[in-house]
């Protein structure tokens, strides 16, 4: 298929486009660079520097479908910044949608996240349960997913929305690279390597096992693979939602032992209070999309998925 990779220049987005340019796939990538890197647009790929808003001309040359990664995510900034993530996030993917629909390029695979959930009931977290985002992040992203209904409805759009877990690990070479990183394990990991002094634990008070909170922690590599299942299983009219994660739960203390364990480095800890917004365990059932797809995550060790990104990472 043609294909255009949004955000492919950033962490997952470029993961994917490196799936897809193996799987034979002819790979656009289009990112603005706002926090990806040139250099993380895989070989086979095509780079187009440009913003997601701009992409009309683009998609006249002929699309058979979009994977859609470009995006504001990080949850703080959207507490201090909503009209941003807002504009970003729900008014960019509108004007994208919009140049879709004029291109005639019926099919798109969003990524969505946990945090439409916000506040679980109860976990795992089905895709039935009920999505009442903490933070205009998560809040944007669900009126994406609920804009895609309606493009789906309306103009036969073929969509698939992934709600993403903690993705974490690395592709080869391909690993998370934020200047501003706010992500557990690239943040320990940094202290491995000597960039930080420490890590910071927010909150030890939370009710869970060592009152730490409880994460899904699923490796790139899985999550990616996902990714092409979606795109072949799109059907015209429909608007799919699928949960992504490893289906375990890791405490933010047992992801430092971990990480101990694979860099050998004792990584002094600091306890810190809580992160405002963060819930205490979130655990994704994922049993819709192994059901409906038959996709299942091959690296659910802890020790693997971070062991590759400190591979990458020292790389
Ligand atoms: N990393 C996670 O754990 C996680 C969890 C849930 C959901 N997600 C979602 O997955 C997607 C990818 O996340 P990531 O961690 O790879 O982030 P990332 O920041 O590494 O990648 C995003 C890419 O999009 C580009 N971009 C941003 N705005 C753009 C625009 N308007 N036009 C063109 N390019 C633009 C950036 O330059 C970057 O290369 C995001 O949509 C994010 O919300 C990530
Ligand atoms: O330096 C740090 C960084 C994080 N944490 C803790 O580690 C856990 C994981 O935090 P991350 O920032 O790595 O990930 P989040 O769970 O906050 O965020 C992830 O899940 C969200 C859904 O709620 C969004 O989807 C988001 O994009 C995705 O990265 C949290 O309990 C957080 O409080 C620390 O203790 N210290």
């Amino acid at each position: 298929m043609r294909l255009m990779v949004t955000g492919g220049a950033g962490y997952i987005g470029s993961v994917v486009a490196a799936l897809l340019v193996e799987a034979g796939h002819d790979v656009t990538v289009l990112d603005d660079l706002s926090t990806g890197h040139a250099d993380a647009v895989p070989d086979g790929a095509r780079f187009v520097e440009g913003s997601i808003t701009e992409a009309g001309d683009l998609l006249k040359e002929g699309f058979d479908g979009v994977l859609h990664f470009a995006a504001k995510s990080l949850v703080g900034e959207s507490v201090d910044r909503p009209g941003l993530y807002w504009s970003h996030n729900l008014g960019g993917t509108l004007a994208l949608l919009e140049a879709m629909r004029r291109a005639g390029v019926g099919r798109i695979v969003f990524s969505s996240t946990a945090a439409t959930y916000g506040e679980p009931e109860s976990t795992p977290i089905p895709e039935t349960a009920p999505t009442r985002p903490t933070n205009p992040y998560g809040a944007s992203k669900l009126a994406v997913d609920t804009a895609l209904s309606a493009f789906a409805g309306l103009y036969g759009l073929a969509a698939v929305s992934m709600r993403y877990f903690n993705v974490a690990g690395a592709y080869g070479r391909f690993r998370e690279r934020h200047a501003a990183e706010t992500h557990l394990i690239p943040n320990i990991l940094k202290v491995a390597l000597g960039e930080r002094e420490s890590i910071s634990v927010f909150g030890t008070d939370y009710p869970t096992a060592d009152g730490t909170c409880v994460r899904d922690y699923v490796h790139v590599t899985d999550l990616a693979r996902a990714h092409l299942l979606a795109l072949d299983a799109c059907a015209a009219g429909t608007h799919t939602v699928y949960n992504l994660g490893n289906g375990a739960g890791f405490s933010v203390r047992e992801v430092i032992d971990v990480c101990r364990e694979v860099t050998g480095h004792e990584i002094p800890v600091e306890v810190g209070p809580r992160r405002p917004g963060d819930p205490a365990v979130l655990v994704a059932s994922s049993e819709k999309i192994q059901r409906e797809l038959g996709w299942k995550p091959d690296h659910t060790s802890l020790h693997t998925i971070v062991r590759d990104a400190w591979t990458a990472l020292r790389s």
